[in-house]
């Protein structure tokens, strides 16, 4: 089985083509393929597959590192996009492509970066799914012994986004798995930390489910700026600087798609022994 290795912002893929290539996974393969030490690893194995409707160019599909299938990835989608053009699976330079949450738009800049529709976010707390009374923009959410204030987003897959003063802080490790895990997400959760820098730019970092800390979360880039946005604190255009570089992130209100810009990059290409 053929693989490519491609990062956007540090966010590590390997991508397969589903399209030309017979590709069963189970959760144990995927996760033996993520392992740093035994296998390639990555955060995320993206599969490239035919559509179910014709009217599309491509299925996307996306497994955590720890085996599970996920509804959506933003860093992946710009690379999605790079790979199916350079492996020539197509020529186009905007896609419509199926995922599990409905249909993204990915398009290639002229500077060669990518920018993607992702949808409008959902922002009601079953949406999510998170369980609450009420549909607050900041919920009360205990954890570790204390109370911390988020706002929930499903970018198709769930967030939870918090305010922090700084965002080089510890919480990101000791907080982000036990939100992860928290029982009020049924289907667990991605953990937001967010600093605000200004109407236009914060800083974000991200404790993804399935996956621990990345170097950056494409969804999550969205998530926070749609909190923010919501919470009065940013304007519709933010850049968002992560760990792993800076993305631009624009979002109109309610009801609309969420637009992200950014890199995709390729690292290596190899074959898989299994
Ligand atoms: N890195 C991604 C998100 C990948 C999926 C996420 N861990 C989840 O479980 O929902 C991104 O760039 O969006």
């Amino acid at each position: 089985m053929r693989f490519t290795k491609m990062q956007g912002l540090g966010n590590d893929f390997i991508v397969l083509d589903g399209v030309r290539e017979r590709i069963a996974l189970d959760p144990a393969t995927v996760q033996r393929l993520g392992d740093r030490h035994f296998g390639i690893g990555f955060d995320q194995l993206l599969l490239v597959e035919p559509p179910a409707d014709p009217r599309h160019d491509f299925r996307y599909r996306i497994f955590n590192a720890s085996g599970e299938e996920v509804e959506h990835c933003g860093n992946g989608a710009r690379c999605f996009l790079k790979f199916v053009r350079d492996v020539g699976l197509t020529d186009k330079t905007e896609l419509a492509v199926e995922t599990a949450r409905g249909v993204i738009y990915p398009r290639l800049e002229a500077n060669g970066e990518v920018t993607v529709d992702m949808g409008p976010p959902a922002l009601l707390p079953a949406q999510v799914p998170f369980v609450a009374e009420r549909d607050d923009i900041v919920h009360p959410l205990e954890v570790a012994g204390r109370v911390v204030g988020i706002t929930v987003v499903s970018m198709g897959n769930p967030h939870a986004v918090q305010l922090v003063d700084d965002v080089d802080t510890d919480l990101v490790q000791t907080l982000g798995p036990l939100i992860e895990r928290h029982p009020r997400f049924p289907h667990k959760v991605n953990a937001g930390f967010m600093q605000i820098v200004g109407r236009d730019e914060i800083r974000l970092r991200v404790y993804e489910r399935g996956a621990g800390e990345t170097l950056a979360c494409g969804t999550g880039a969205c998530a926070a700026v749609v909190a923010g946005i919501r919470r009065g604190l940013l304007d519709a255009t933010v850049r968002v600087h992560t760990r792993g570089g800076g993305l631009i992130i624009a979002w109109a209100g309610p009801g609309t798609p969420v637009l992200m810009t950014g890199p995709a990059a390729t690292v290596f290409e190899g074959t898989i022994v299994l």
